[in-house]
């Protein structure tokens, strides 16, 4: 497991960076990583630089991120760690353009989310990034094939396309055989599966899952770290999660612990 402060890294440029400065910005490092064919020449897809995000409750102005930076990396799969109340959902909902930062910048394959409005930033969501919650958020009426085929229509992905599409992505999740279940006549594991291959068909740069394990027992929790790896090892996409548990960073290529709105070294 990797842990490391990356406070007050700033996105240097391809090509100009050692080994110990790329694995201070959650670089992945060449020196006996789990992907030896990345390189460090590899521009963030994501960057969060110098991040503060700050909410007025009644007449107090609460704090809540102090001062956040952060590179993910195409085909990463990145955890935030903390307690709660520490800020991860918060943060999460700026990397998403859910929100915007009270201060600070963030590129999302250099677009500046900082500075656009909301149309802009959904614009970019629709297409490019793919969003999992701890409570599965799946229609309950509709099969494991329509929950995934309502991304595509949400993407404008041609029609042509969804059916291979949603039936690699149920085949990718181990759900090839569940297809026509409703949410209701499946387990939290696989119902969760469900949302991954949701997440994953209109081929996103990004998913951001929020305590995607957090419902689940110990074994349903390891198949879904395991749908992870091999999402992030075979579809060119990054996976940033929230967790509380300990059990399962090794998994990650990167972990960031939070507490109190700043990473710390651990
Ligand atoms: N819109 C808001 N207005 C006021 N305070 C907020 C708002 N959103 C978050 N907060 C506060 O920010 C702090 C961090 O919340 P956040 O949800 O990011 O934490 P978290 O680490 O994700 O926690 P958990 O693990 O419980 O989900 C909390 O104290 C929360 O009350």
């Amino acid at each position: 497991m990797l842990s490391w402060l990356s406070r007050g890294s700033t996105a240097a440029k391809a090509g100009e960076q050692t080994e110990s400065t790329a694995q201070a910005q959650g670089k992945p490092s060449n020196a006996g990583n789990k992907t030896p064919e990345r390189t460090l020449a590899s521009e963030p897809l994501l960057s969060v630089r110098n991040v503060e995000r700050s909410f007025d409750v009644g007449s107090q102005k609460i704090r809540v991120l102090k001062g956040i930076n952060l590179n993910l990396y195409p085909s990463q799969l990145v955890m935030l760690r903390g307690r709660s109340g520490s800020g991860k959902t918060t943060l999460m909902n700026l990397m998403g353009g859910l929100d915007t930062p009270t201060q600070g910048e963030i590129f999302f394959k250099d677009r500046p989310f900082h500075k656009w409005d909301d149309d802009k930033r959904t614009e970019v969501r629709r297409k490019d990034i793919g969003f999992i919650f701890q409570a599965f958020a799946l229609m309950p009426l509709l099969s494991a094939y329509e929950n995934v085929e309502l991304s595509l229509r949400m993407a404008n992905t041609p029609r042509s396309e969804w059916k291979s599409r949603i039936t690699s992505c149920l085949d990718l999740v181990g759900l090839s055989k569940r297809m026509h279940h409703r949410p209701f006549e499946l387990s939290g594991g696989e119902q969760q599966r469900v949302a991954i291959a949701k997440a994953l068909a209109h081929k996103p740069s990004l998913i951001l899952a929020d305590e995607p394990t957090a419902e689940l027992d110990s074994q349903m929790t390891a198949q879904i770290m395991q749908v992870f790896k091999e999402v992030v090892a075979t579809e060119n996409v990054s996976i940033c999660m929230t967790t509380h548990d300990p059990t399962i960073m090794e998994v990650a290529d990167h972990v960031y612990e939070m507490v109190d709105g700043v990473f710390i070294a651990k």
